[in-house]
């Protein structure tokens, strides 16, 4: 320690031994992470603590100022640095937001997506379309709640998550849903969804080219790259075809309404000249907008039904507030969703809780800088592990306690990303911060909305342990529900 200048962050704890260099905790399941491990024996007031990964440099930072200051600052904007050659594989060099670390088109980019996702004639249109998708679940749900059978309800979110994504996107109606409830109340076993498959291989993909250094997969890995880039390819015709017809939908259309393909149009319009890198530009927006959205709103409702299943309490007062604003069968409209305070406070419990990222969220330092007193040096990975703070009992009282109450009243100095203090930031916060997050937030309360107003959710087996896997972002596994009808249909 003495070797280090005084204002260097700590090294930490599980650098000092044997390995040297190999400074990395281990989770069960094999994965790289930098977590808890690596602030043992440092007093709570060490926030930053630096590591080595693969023998460069990287700071782990936790609790409140690691949001509030370092998400916050534009020095530490850039995603950490993946091979050029791997990002040319997941076809993200350059051109997207989510691994881009080329500063200058990321900020191109990143201007488009917001502006996209924000525009008030896109954001307009969303509540009702999502109300009318979880109209034509009704009949499907209603015959499984008159049998009693389970439903897998992970596997049920994926597929309203992703029927909702696609449908904000490009207008298309796919009704995955529809046809995997249907198959489930005849009692069938459902036929796995292409594009879900196919999103979820994009995932696999992701976590290979982010994790595996080139040489490996050029010199040896010659047919997992080969099956990697097929995903891509085929994703990526996928989403061109469906840019294209909107295109052309577009030019024809006199609605107001519009989609987000087409909003995306709009905007990269206004940011590039040539044809070809619009469409190359909304392609991309695409992919990242399906990948950003679908598993992240989907396990965050899957984790929220197991917890309103072993709530009862809380489900109840859900149910009770969107009778009060929308009626026993009205549709729940998009003025109607800042009148549901339980349902709001639910959603934060249940990210709080299960904390999508809450390994880790990443970033590069692109010039030294000085938080707080500390210095961070130029050229380093940053971990930001936000779990810490959302689990952190000198803070929250009980923290692994689900108590969505303590969401209902805001402090009287709101501050930090929700008006919670700045241990609470599931979507992240400042430069890089979800920008999908009023999306994914509309479109959970829609969902969860129609489901609690109609249905009680019950554990097919109590005593059954929830399983979580870690992997790109937090996913809950095989989860039984059975659903019980609360009104006549
Ligand atoms: C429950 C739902 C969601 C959660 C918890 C979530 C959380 C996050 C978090 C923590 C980040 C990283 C922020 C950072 O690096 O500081 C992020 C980034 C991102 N999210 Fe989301 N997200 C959700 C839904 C969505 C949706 C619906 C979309 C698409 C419309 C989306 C698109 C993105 C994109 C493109 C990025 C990368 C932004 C960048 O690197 O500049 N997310 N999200």
């Amino acid at each position: 320690q003495s070797r280090r200048q005084m204002n260097e962050p700590p090294i930490a704890s599980n650098w000092r031994p044997v390995l040297g260099h190999a400074h990395l905790f281990l989770a069960k399941n094999g994965a790289m992470q930098l977590g808890p491990s690596m602030f043992e024996g440092h007093g709570s007031d060490v926030f930053i603590v630096e590591a080595s990964l693969l023998g460069q440099r990287v700071y782990v930072a936790r609790g409140p100022k690691a949001v509030k200051l370092i998400m916050g600052n534009s020095a530490i904007r850039t995603r950490i640095k993946i091979p050029d050659e791997s990002l040319e594989r997941m076809e993200s060099n350059k051109v997207g937001i989510l691994f881009n670390h080329d500063l200058e088109s990321w900020k191109v980019n990143r201007k488009c997506f917001v502006e996209s996702v924000g525009r008030p004639r896109f954001l307009k249109g969303l509540a009702p379309k999502i109300d009318d998708l979880m109209t034509t679940l009704y009949d499907s749900l209603d015959q499984i709640a008159d049998s009693g059978s389970p439903v897998l309800i992970n596997e049920m979110m994926n597929l309203i998550s992703m029927d909702c994504i696609v449908d904000v996107l490009f207008t298309e109606k796919r009704g995955a849903a529809a046809t995997y409830l249907t198959a489930c109340a005849a009692g069938e076993k459902p036929e796995p969804d292409e594009l879900l498959t196919l999103i979820h291989q994009v995932f696999d993909s992701a976590e290979f080219y982010s994790k595996v250094p080139p040489i490996l997969y050029k010199l040896v890995l010659h047919n997992e790259d080969a099956k990697h880039r097929a995903t891509y390819e085929k994703y990526t015709a996928y989403v061109k075809e469906l840019v294209q017809a909107r295109k052309t939908a577009m030019e024809n259309s006199t609605t107001d309404e519009i989609d987000l393909t087409t909003s995306a149009f709009l905007a990269a319009e206004s940011c590039f000249d040539d044809d070809e890198t619009v469409l190359n530009q909304v392609t991309t927006m695409v992919k990242e907008a399906v990948g950003g959205g679908t598993d992240t709103a989907s396990n965050t409702m899957a984790f929220l039904v197991y917890e309103l299943a072993r709530h009862q309490e809380i489900a109840d007062a859900i149910c009770e507030e969107v009778i009060a604003v929308a009626g026993r069968n009205g549709p729940i409209l998009h003025e109607m969703l800042n009148q549901l305070p339980m349902l709001e406070a639910t959603l934060l419990e249940v990210s709080r809780i299960y904390s999508l990222f809450a390994a880790g969220i990443t970033r590069h330092i692109t010039e030294d800088v000085i938080i707080d007193g500390v210095l961070l040096k130029k050229d380093s990975m940053m971990f930001l592990v936000i779990g810490m703070a959302h689990w952190d009992a000198s803070y929250w009282e009980n923290p692994s306690e689900f108590d969505p109450t303590r969401f209902l009243e805001k402090p009287a100095k709101p501050e930090g990303p929700h008006g919670f203090g700045w241990n609470l930031s599931p979507f992240g916060y400042g430069v890089r911060k979800c920008p999908g997050q009023e999306l994914a937030l509309l479109e959970m309360k829609v969902v969860m909305a129609n489901l609690c107003r109609r249905y009680r959710f019950r554990l097919a087996d109590p005593k059954k342990p929830l399983e979580v896997k870690d992997s790109l972002a937090r996913e809950c596994g095989p989860l039984e529900v059975i659903f019980e009808h609360r009104v006549e249909a």
